[in-house]
């Protein structure tokens, strides 16, 4: 696989705060990738460090095989990562055709980023007459223009409504399914669910996981248990090896998976240590639920 970025242990300070805290991980070639995390976690310094608008205090980043200066990498580099900005009294088309003199790009490509982004029938309309929706789409098509290897967003559905979000996340399938690869920064778990294949999830500026979309909901579970004696329930939870964390919150005690283990199994091995419990519920938890587990935990 091609890398397309690579950050080694990226930090960086503001004054007291440390708003991206030994942040390293890659991009690899076709992937559609999301920088997860609350508000104010650092997704936005690290996608300005990248492009070369907020300076690192330290650690660094590569763009493709490192052979290139950021200035050089970064013209092969798509990104939107401010609300879209263009001329009000001027048209999609026209909007579109200054930025490829801006970009020096021949003006060939319009018509097809804009059909991308489902704006042809609205090439001549003035930019000022287009909804928030309409001129976010725009600015992707921009971003576009000059066929790029990566797309940045940032936040890239923030304030449109329902139509508007489905619109923009649609596209940007449709732009992975064309080979491109997509970094994008949200704070919304279900939008890197829907688009994307990988992810990595910050919080205060760390790292607290990355890998495919699809491996975050990895857990294997929890029991929650009742027994007359929730207390030697509670020491034989305690010594079998399959457990983790154990809980008691009034009479439900309930206890957290580190393998693999059927109810059938911790039932018949409860009742051969003379236990009998009155309620056995195997779950699993939501990936909303993993998420703000993970999140939380860092939190003390
Ligand atoms: N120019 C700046 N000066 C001082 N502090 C800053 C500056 N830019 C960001 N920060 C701080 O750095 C931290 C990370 O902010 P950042 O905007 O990167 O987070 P974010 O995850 O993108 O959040 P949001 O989605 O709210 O924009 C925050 O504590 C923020 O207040």
């Amino acid at each position: 696989m091609n890398t397309i970025l690579r950050l080694n242990n990226l930090t960086k300070k503001f004054g007291p705060v440390t708003a991206v805290n030994n942040l390293s991980f890659s991009i690899e070639k076709g992937n559609v990738y999301g920088i997860l995390g609350p508000n104010g976690s650092g997704k936005s310094t690290t996608l300005g460090i990248v492009l070369n608008v907020v300076n690192k205090t330290s650690g660094d980043f590569q763009w493709f095989d490192g052979t290139q200066s950021t200035h050089e990498a970064l013209k092969k580099v798509g990104a939107i990562i401010e609300r879209p900005n263009f001329y009000p009294y001027m048209t999609a088309a026209q909007n579109l055709e200054l930025v490829c003199k801006i970009k020096n790009v021949e003006p060939v490509n319009i018509d097809e980023k804009l059909k991308l982004v489902g704006l042809l029938d609205r090439k001549n309309s003035k930019f000022r007459t287009f909804s928030l929706g309409m001129k976010q789409r725009l600015a992707i098509g921009s971003a576009l223009l000059n066929d790029p290897e990566i797309l940045i967003l940032d936040e890239p559905t923030n304030g449109l409504d329902p139509q508007g979000i489905h619109q923009i996340r649609e596209i940007i399938t449709r732009i992975a399914a064309t080979g491109t690869t997509i970094l994008l920064a949200s704070h919304l778990l279900d939008e890197v669910e829907k688009v994307c294949t990988h992810v990595v999830i910050i919080r205060k500026g760390e790292k607290l996981y990355s890998g495919p979309v699809d491996q975050m909901n990895a857990s294997f579970g929890f029991f929650e248990l009742m027994a007359a004696d929730s207390e030697r329930l509670q020491a034989l939870l305690l010594d079998h090896p399959a457990f983790g964390k154990v809980i008691q919150k009034g009479d439900l005690v309930t206890a957290f998976l580190e393998e693999p283990l059927e109810p059938e199994t911790l039932n018949a091995y409860l009742f051969e240590n003379g236990l009998t419990l009155s309620q056995l519920v195997k779950r699993k938890e939501s990936l909303e639920e993993q998420f703000l587990l993970l999140t939380n935990e860092m939190t003390a």
